[in-house]
C-alpha cells in the first residue's frame, strides 16, 4: 500500500466547458444518465465534461486536428487582502469542494484499488487530484473462477482500506467502481458473470455509493484511451505521444497519429474519438486479448486455454520442455506463432516517434538489468532483441531471475518488431510512473466516471 500525495493535473490549464450535446457513449458503461435527482443518489461537484468515447462513426478529420490545450496562466493562489468593510458587505464564499472516487483495477494477474482525492477550488476547472492510495493483491479474480466467493473476499479486503482512507462522512457519496480487462474477458460467461456478480454483493454491503453498472468488464478501445487520458493529466502533453500497455492477458497500443495515411489505413475499430477541452482527438488504439505477457507463455506452450491466463505454477521454461532446444532463435520462431498474422502494424509506427511502454514492458526491462527499477530509462528496440539473445543463450545465469526471461524477452521483441513493425532504433521511454503517478487507466476510467455521475 502507498499514499502518494500530489497535484498532477497542470492547473495552468483551465477547462472549457464543451458544448451540451455532447454525450459519452461508452459502450459497456451504462452510466446514469444525468436527470433528475433521486433520493439516495449523492451529488457531486460539476465535474467539467473531459472526455468523448465514440469507438464507432469515425469520420475523418484534417490533418490539424490536434491543437495544443489551451494554456491560461494561472489565477493568483493567494486571495489579496481586502479592507475590512468589504468583507462586511460582500462575505467571501469557499467555493472549494473535497470528493472521493475508488476505482477497483481488476487485472488478469491481480486486483488493484485506487482511492483518489479530488480537490475542486471552483465548477468551472477541472478538478486537482490531491492523492491516491493504492493498493494491489495478487492473484486477480480471474484465479478464483471456480470459488466466486474467495474473489468476493479479496475485494472485501481491499474495500476495508478505502474505508480507513476515506472519511466515514464521505462513504455515501463516494462511488466505487470496478472494471475488470483481459482475465474476466478470457473467462467462459458464466464464471465471469458468477466472479461480477459477488463483487457486486460485496459492494452492496459496502457503507459506499455503488452506481448501476458499477462492476463491469471494460472493453479494450477503453482501456487504451483511459490510459492515454491519465498520461494526458500526468505529463500535460497531449501530442506525438505513444503509449505500449503489455498485461498478463493482453497488450495495447495507443496513439495520437499525426499522419492522415494511418487513419485511413487502420481497421475501422481501431480509431477512437474522444472531446478533450473542446477539441476532437482520434486516438489509434488496440487491445489485443491473448497477447499478454503470461497468455502468450500457455500459447507458446500450447497450453492455452479458454479459461486460463495464468500459467500453472509448474509450468516451465520452453528449453525445459524440450532438451537441447535452446538459444535465441528457436524461442523467437515459436513466440512468433502467436503474433504472425494477429498484430496490425499501423502506418505511423516506421516513423521517428517516441513510444512510453508501461507494465510488463516495464517489469522484464528490470530484471533483465536494461533499466533501473528506481529511474526506468529510454532504451531501443534493438537492446530488447540484444538482451534476449543474451539471456536466452545464457539460461543458467539468468534463470534464477526468472525462469521465464528468455521466453517473455523473446516475445517482447518479436511482439515489437513482428507484430506492431517497430524499427530497430525506435525509442521506448520506460517507465513505471509518470510525473510520481503509477501508470494505470484507473485515473482517466474515474474522471469519465465522474462526469456521468453528475446528477443535476
Ligand atoms: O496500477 C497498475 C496496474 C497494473 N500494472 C502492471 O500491469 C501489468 C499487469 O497487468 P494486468 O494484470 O492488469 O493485465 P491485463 O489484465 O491488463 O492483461 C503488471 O506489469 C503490473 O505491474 C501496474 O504497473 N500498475
Amino acid at each position: 500500500t502507498y499514499y502518494r500525495p500530489h497535484r498532477y493535473f497542470p492547473h495552468f490549464i483551465r477547462f472549457r466547458q464543451p458544448p451540451a450535446h455532447m454525450e459519452n457513449h461508452l459502450p459497456e458503461v451504462a452510466n446514469p444518465a444525468p436527470g433528475p435527482r433521486h433520493p439516495g443518489v449523492p451529488r457531486y461537484p460539476v465535474i467539467p465534461h473531459i472526455i468523448d468515447a465514440t469507438p464507432e462513426d469515425i469520420q475523418t478529420i484534417p490533418e490539424a486536428i490536434h491543437p495544443e490545450p489551451e494554456v491560461v496562466h494561472p489565477a493568483p493562489e493567494v486571495v489579496r487582502s481586502a479592507p475590512e468593510s468589504h468583507y462586511r458587505s460582500a462575505p467571501r464564499v469557499n467555493l472549494t469542494r473535497v470528493f472521493y472516487g475508488v476505482m477497483f483495477d481488476a487485472g488478469s494477474t491481480g486486483t488493484r484499488i485506487h482511492i483518489y482525492k479530488f480537490i475542486q477550488k471552483d465548477p468551472v476547472e477541472l478538478p486537482v487530484l490531491d492523492n491516491e492510495m493504492y493498493h494491489a493483491v495478487k492473484p486477480g479474480l480471474s484465479a478464483y473462477k471456480d470459488n466466486p466467493e474467495e474473489g468476493g473476499n479479496t475485494v472485501r479486503q481491499l474495500l476495508k482500506i478505502a474505508k480507513k482512507t476515506v472519511p466515514e462522512e464521505e462513504w455515501r457519496r463516494t462511488p466505487v467502481v470496478l472494471k475488470a480487462t483481459a482475465g474476466l474477458r478470457l473467462l467462459p460467461e458464466d464464471k465471469a458473470c458468477a466472479l461480477l456478480n459477488e463483487v457486486r454483493h460485496v459492494f452492496h454491503e459496502s457503507p459506499f455509493y455503488v452506481p448501476s453498472n458499477s462492476v463491469t468488464i471494460m472493453n479494450g478501445t477503453n482501456e487504451g484511451m483511459f490510459l492515454y487520458i491519465y498520461f494526458f493529466f500526468a505529463r500535460g502533453i497531449l501530442r506525438t505521444v505513444g503509449i505500449l500497455d503489455l498485461g498478463g492477458g493482453s497488450t495495447q497500443i495507443t496513439f495520437l497519429p499525426k499522419s492522415k495515411k494511418t487513419v485511413e489505413s487502420a481497421p475501422h475499430s481501431y480509431i477512437a474519438k474522444f472531446n478533450l477541452f473542446n477539441s476532437t482527438y482520434q486516438l489509434y488504439t488496440h487491445s489485443y486479448l491473448g497477447n499478454g505477457l503470461y497468455a502468450a507463455r500457455l500459447a507458446t506452450l500450447g497450453a492455452l486455454g479458454a479459461d486460463d491466463t495464468v500459467p500453472p505454477s509448474h509450468a516451465v521454461d520452453l528449453h525445459e520442455l524440450s532438451p537441447g532446444y535452446a538459444g535465441y532463435k528457436l524461442c523467437y520462431y515459436e513466440v512468433m506463432k502467436v503474433i504472425k498474422g494477429i498484430v496490425h502494424q499501423p502506418y505511423e509506427v516506421k516513423g521517428s516517434s517516441v513510444f512510453y511502454a508501461f507494465s510488463y514492458y516495464f517489469d522484464r526491462a528490470v530484471e533483465s538489468g536494461l533499466i533501473d527499477d528506481s529511474r526506468g530509462g529510454a532504451i531501443e528496440v534493438r537492446d530488447f532483441k540484444k538482451r534476449a539473445k543474451e539471456v536466452c543463450n545464457k539460461m543458467t545465469q539468468y534463470r534464477a531471475i526468472s525462469p521465464f526471461l528468455c521466453m517473455d524477452m523473446t516475445y517482447i521483441t518479436c511482439l515489437l518488431k513482428e507484430g506492431f513493425g517497430f524499427k530497430d532504433n525506435t525509442v521506448l521511454q520506460l517507465a513505471k510512473k509518470v510525473n510520481n503517478v503509477e501508470t494505470s487507466w484507473a485515473l482517466g476510467a474515474t474522471f469519465d466516471y465522474f462526469r456521468n455521475l453528475n446528477i443535476h
